[in-house]
């Protein structure tokens, strides 16, 4: 009998699934200092898949009152642009002992951000303490999306455990796990190493994990901002890993990542022609085919699906 229980109970473990969730695109996103009105200002005038306002590392230690510019900025409300987009506030680390006073100050007023960037996760126990403020916080039913940054060795060991809570964790409390987000410099500082890209194998480890919690994948900054052959460079690279966008410093960064992180028109092409012939062939009882001189069948037919659903969402 107890063979029986537990084999119910591991096959019900088994096909539990990471939920999917609403997909908000974030192929750029670009970090605007708070305390800075004019880039504010310029940013909501970008084509642009994601806003940070930030209150970190973009800010300097004396003005680290930009929470207040950022809480009057929320609190005119999102400013309306032709797409929508995702618009976020990056508080300060636990560690720096401001992370409360950021939060109290944008998420107590008229109008939540859409999104928290939350620096520094180190462990679950960050996010327990997360989720405790923005309860005592968040009035009226609101919800937030979350964006976990990973940029230090001990966030990298205990990566799984850090989204398993927050996994967890929002079942109960007013907040979505939305992403992970590769901190490469703060990483640097925190090994003792300066070339950031040969980290390859860190990079790795951050999209699989996010793959397997369902969260998107966000890229290294590229601090060479002029440099946009490199900076496009470095787009292809990261997403042939599998990363969903790229974080940006500059507004002369944003075209080259929102457009690297779209499908190529001849990759569009090459899914709606396949996706037809999926269907052709399915129907008169072919599970494998041949497709432009390559053997298809249901997993190339779900590459293809992923293919235009990121060409849809972006129109
Ligand atoms: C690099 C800097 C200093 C050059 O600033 P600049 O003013 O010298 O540049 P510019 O070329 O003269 O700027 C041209 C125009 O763009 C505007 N502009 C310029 N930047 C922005 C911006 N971000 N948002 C909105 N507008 C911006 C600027 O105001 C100007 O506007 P104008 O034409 O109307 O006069 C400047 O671009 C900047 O401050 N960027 C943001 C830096 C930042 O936020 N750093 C922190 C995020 S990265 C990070 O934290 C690491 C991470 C993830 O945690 C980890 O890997 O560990
Ligand atoms: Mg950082």
């Amino acid at each position: 009998m107890f063979r029986a229980i537990a084999v119910r109970f591991l096959s019900k473990q088994a096909v539990s699934k990471v939920p999917e969730r609403n997909y908000i695109p974030r192929r750029a996103l670009m970090y605007v200092p708070g305390d800075d009105y004019k880039k504010i200002n310029k940013a909501f005038g970008l084509d642009v898949d994601c806003i940070a306002l930030d209150c970190e590392d973009g800010v300097a230690l004396n003005k680290k009152d930009a929470r207040s510019n950022i809480r009057a900025v929320l609190d005119q409300g999102k400013p309306q642009k032709k797409k929508n987009y995702d618009f976020g506030v990056r508080v300060n680390s636990i560690e720096s002992g401001l992370c409360h006073q950021d939060l109290e100050s944008c998420l107590t007023g008229r109008n939540l951000p859409d999104t928290v960037l939350f620096p520094k996760v180190e462990e679950g126990d960050h996010l327990k303490w997360f989720a405790d403020e923005i309860r005592h916080l968040i009035k009226n039913n609101g919800k937030i999306n979350l964006i976990i940054y990973i940029e230090t060795a001990r966030a990298f060991i205990n990566l799984n455990e850090i989204c398993k809570t927050a996994m967890q964790l929002s079942k109960r409390f007013n907040f979505i796990p939305s992403a992970l987000v590769f901190g490469s410099d703060d990483f640097c500082a925190n090994i003792g190493q300066r070339i950031h890209w040969k980290f390859c194998m860190h990079g790795k480890k951050l999209v699989l994990v996010a793959k397997a919690y369902n969260l998107q994948a966000i890229d290294m900054v590229y601090i060479e901002y002029k440099d946009l052959d490199g900076l496009k460079l470095q787009c292809e690279q990261g997403m042939r890993m599998g990363y969903t966008g790229k974080q940006v410093i500059h507004p002369g960064q944003v075209p080259v990542v929102q457009e690297a992180f779209l499908p190529t028109k001849y990759q569009i092409e090459w899914a709606e022609g396949l996706l037809k012939s999926f269907e052709e062939h399915q129907k008169s009882g072919k599970g494998a085919f041949s497709y432009r001189g390559s053997m298809i069948d249901m997993p190339t037919m779900k590459q293809a699906q992923n293919i235009m659903k990121l060409a849809n969402l972006a129109e």
